[in-house]
């Protein structure tokens, strides 16, 4: 029993006939690889697609719907369908599941990322299976993230996850999609996220998926900077093939992470879709913050933009303007803009005992360094 915690990710492209609806077959055959790799020990969570597809004829559509609200609503239908089919298919190997639905808003409040953790762990203990989709028919475009890819990374790193598994309908990462490029070579491992791949990922995607090869990629570059492993690839033929993948016989794109594992609390700030503040520090700050891992001081700020409070998120950028990383601050927005520049000392004496840095070094997380890959626009794309 090794109780690793996978997280496997299945896209619409793999869960779907030719003619876009929910295929009963894909599903079982993936709820048997997953149910292999429980019973071997793992703790398993699925984050699964499917429920537009399995919705949206009973809308009456005979393809997939392309608004917002067609989608919402065929969602509605399809989520309960979909979660149903797993209950029955999971039933026939002695498996239970349970659905769980999130919405980007969920990880920017630390109480509610806190009680989808805490869920999640209570389903895991007892050796449920907790089925995981975005909450379309509520989300709106706002507080969506539309498709499952960054989900799936962001769960993984809740849950300090130790594989995060995609599953497409291509057998890894190419040099270019090879739908459109018959040349295009598989990449079978991409090394430390900072190393980039010679890879052209653009906005092209499986008729009915929704981010392409390039949200699976900024994905797992978000997954492999939290230190978990990360594997995309196409469902194998044999039961076993989860169980293969996770022990590196997988013959789709393995991507190794960084060796340092993230904090719980460094995978929220990071997670954080919307901070509430911008601040644009000096020179010597952003040495400080970024080459010499040194909290952040109010006399190191020249900018301060936005309504934040003390304890919410602000995003930090040096003096060009480049993005630094992001944190928490200890300091409201109000305070910061008549403090900016002062000293320690000066600081005290206007507001005594109140805390020294802006943000403390245990809550700050530096932005990505280079993509990892070439990706191209959706302009650049159609050159
Ligand atoms: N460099 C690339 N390597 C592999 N696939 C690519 C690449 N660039 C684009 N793609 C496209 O990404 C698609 C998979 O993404 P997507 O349609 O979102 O699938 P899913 O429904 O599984 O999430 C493939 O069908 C392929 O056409
Ligand atoms: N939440 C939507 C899926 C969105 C999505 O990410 O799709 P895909 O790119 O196929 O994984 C649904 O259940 O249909």
């Amino acid at each position: 029993m090794n109780h690793k915690t996978v997280i496997v990710k299945i896209g619409t492209s793999s869960l779907t006939d030719d003619s876009g609806k929910l295929d009963p077959e894909a599903l079982q055959a993936h709820v048997k690889a997953l149910t292999r790799l429980k019973q071997t020990g793992s703790r398993v969570v699925l984050v699964s697609s499917g429920a537009v597809a399995a919705g949206f004829h009973e809308l009456g559509l005979t393809h997939r719907p392309r608004s917002l609200a067609g989608k919402q609503a065929a969602a509605a239908i399809g989520q309960g369908h979909l979660v149903q089919r797993y209950r029955e298919a999971f039933s026939t190997h002695g498996e239970i599941c349970a659905q769980v639905l999130l919405t980007r808003s969920d990880f920017d409040h630390r109480v509610r990322f806190l009680n989808a953790l805490h869920t999640l762990q209570f389903l895991l203990e007892r050796g449920i299976i907790p089925v995981i989709n975005e909450n379309d028919s509520v989300a709106v475009d706002e507080i969506r993230w539309g498709d499952n890819d960054i989900l799936a990374a962001l769960v993984a790193g809740l849950l300090q996850a130790d594989w995060l598994l995609f599953v497409t309908d291509t057998d890894g990462l190419y040099t270019a999609n090879p739908l459109d490029h018959p040349e295009a070579k598989k990449v079978h491992r991409i090394g430390p996220v900072d190393m980039s791949p010679p890879v052209k990922v653009d906005y092209s995607k499986s008729s009915l998926g929704s981010g392409g090869m390039r949200a699976k990629l900024i994905a797992a570059r978000k997954a492999s900077r939290a230190g978990i492993r990360v594997y995309i690839g196409t469902a194998g033929e044999s039961p076993d093939w989860m169980l293969d993948a996770v022990k590196e016989r997988g013959s789709g794109t393995y991507m190794d992470p960084e060796s340092r594992r993230s904090s719980r609390k460094e995978q929220w700030i990071a997670a954080h879709s919307r901070p509430r503040g911008y601040l644009k520090v000096d020179e010597g700050a952003a040495r400080a913050l970024v080459e010499r891992g040194k909290s952040l001081l109010p006399c190191g700020i020249v900018e301060v933009d936005g309504n934040f409070k003390a304890g919410e998120i602000v995003e930090v950028a040096g003096p060009e303007g480049s993005p630094l990383g992001r944190g928490v601050t200890r300091f409201s927005a109000q305070l910061l803009r008549r403090v900016k520049g002062w000293n320690t000392r000066e600081i005290s004496r206007l507001v005594p005992n109140h805390p020294e840095e802006v943000i403390h070094r245990n809550d700050w997380v530096s932005s990505p360094a280079e993509a990892p890959a070439t990706i191209q626009s959706p302009q650049e794309a159609s050159r």
